[in-house]
């Protein structure tokens, strides 16, 4: 048996996938072929849902087709809304997230068919009643009136209604658009290992889902987004994030929103995507400051560690200014991921081989009772 042992798994290849790659050489995130960046530039992240599910980017009659069977899956059985009604008013939206998905599982009456056509449905299903689920989810914790999906809204501008309550513009559409795109797919961060490990065992999509929820909670991963907002309004000012951001260090805490385990030294492309978005968001809000604000947070983080911002950094001022309440910033990143994670679990059933690795043993031998 090899004896190679590589804490955190780190540069380890866990799989072979047809879906993403992360080339840092070149700064590019390959998704089945296509550069990410350029599709949140140039095409919806339905149709990204679609290559993300299919292999290939629908035309537009697929594209129409696709919306249409979503739109169909619409709403939430009327049990979901009291289980999310029944949580204590404390629930993290992770969790009640985490509980909505797998109640879920019990409402599909395809959860057992592994195949790629049902586990197609099952994504389509998902898609429709993810967004719907944080949203609601959101508004039994805070004891607010549900909103219901609209079917007259594209997919996106009716994500962020059931949110906001608004009907957002043309601008703001776009955005949040793109930021599902970024959000939806990225290699094998440790929620999308997760899934796999779990579908391995060939158990089912909504488990596996349940269990990136869980994964993609934590501040080192998904987490990150809402911590970041936090620290930009603790800060308040240039000057008091500057502050704030020297003393972290002082005391060899982390910055959220900076680092990464595979971009390390360099530009995370979607950070820099989210960062325009951001500059052209806050002049149309009047909040240029925050902007610059968060530039100011960049720069010392690049003189102080030579560490550069990742997409949570710059998604999370942008969520705020298009009016999410910060406890949803990392629901809906998972809402996004949706897709990414069940792409990788259809995969995994398609070409599986059970994830059981080994350990270095450190603990006591030749004990007895
Ligand atoms: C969309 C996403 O999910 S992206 C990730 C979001 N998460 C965050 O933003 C959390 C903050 N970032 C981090 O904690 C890390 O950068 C991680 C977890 C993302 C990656 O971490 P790792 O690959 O394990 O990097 P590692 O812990 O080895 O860090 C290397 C060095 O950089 C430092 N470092 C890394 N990130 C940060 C940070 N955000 N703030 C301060 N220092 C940092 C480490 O302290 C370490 O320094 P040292 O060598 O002097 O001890
Ligand atoms: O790739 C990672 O490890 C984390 C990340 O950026 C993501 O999941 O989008």
């Amino acid at each position: 048996m090899s004896s190679s042992y590589y804490p955190g798994l780190e540069n380890v290849i866990a799989s072979e996938t047809a879906i993403s790659y992360l080339d840092v050489e070149k700064e590019e995130i390959v998704v089945r072929g296509y550069d990410l960046i350029e599709l949140a530039q140039n095409v919806t992240y339905l149709d990204v849902a679609g290559l993300l599910l299919e292999g290939s980017l629908p035309d537009a009659d697929e594209r129409n087709k696709l919306e249409e069977r979503i739109k169909w899956e619409y709403g939430l059985p009327q049990n979901i809304c009291s289980i999310l009604r029944l949580l204590p008013k404390k629930t993290d939206l992770m969790d009640v997230l985490r509980t909505g998905i797998s109640a879920l599982a019990s409402y599909d009456e395809e959860l057992e068919d592994r195949s790629k056509e049902a586990n197609t449905r099952k994504a389509i299903r998902l898609l429709a009643k993810v967004p719907q689920l944080l949203a609601n989810g959101y508004q039994a914790i805070t004891e607010q009136a549900f909103v219901e999906p609209r079917d007259d809204l594209s997919y996106t501008a009716n994500f962020l209604y059931m949110i906001t309550g608004q009907v957002p513009s043309k601008m703001e559409e776009t955005i949040f658009d793109q930021s599902l795109i970024v959000y939806s797919e990225h290699e094998m961060p440790n929620s999308t290992f997760a899934a796999r490990v779990i579908a391995s065992t060939q158990s089912d999509l909504y488990g596996a889902l349940t269990g990136a929820v869980a994964s993609l909670k934590g501040n080192l991963h998904g987490g990150a987004n809402e911590a970041v907002m936090e620290m930009l309004l603790e800060a308040g000012s240039d000057e008091g994030l500057e502050t704030l951001m020297l003393s972290k260090l002082a005391r060899k805490e982390r910055i959220m929103g900076f680092g990464h385990r595979v971009y390390m030294k360099k530009a995370d492309p979607r950070a820099l995507l989210m960062k325009d978005a951001l500059d052209a968001l806050a002049l149309e809000k009047n909040r240029s400051d925050l902007y610059t604000m968060c530039v100011v947070g960049e720069e010392l983080m690049k003189r102080e560690k030579n560490l550069h911002p990742n997409l949570d950094y710059y998604a999370a001022p942008v969520y705020y200014l298009l009016g999410i309440p910060i406890d949803l910033f990392t629901p809906v990143f998972l809402a996004a991921r949706t897709i990414g994670v069940s792409s990788h679990v259809m995969e995994q059933h398609a070409h599986n081989r059970l994830f059981r690795p080994r350990v270095h043993y450190t603990g006591p031998r030749n004990l007895h009772p």
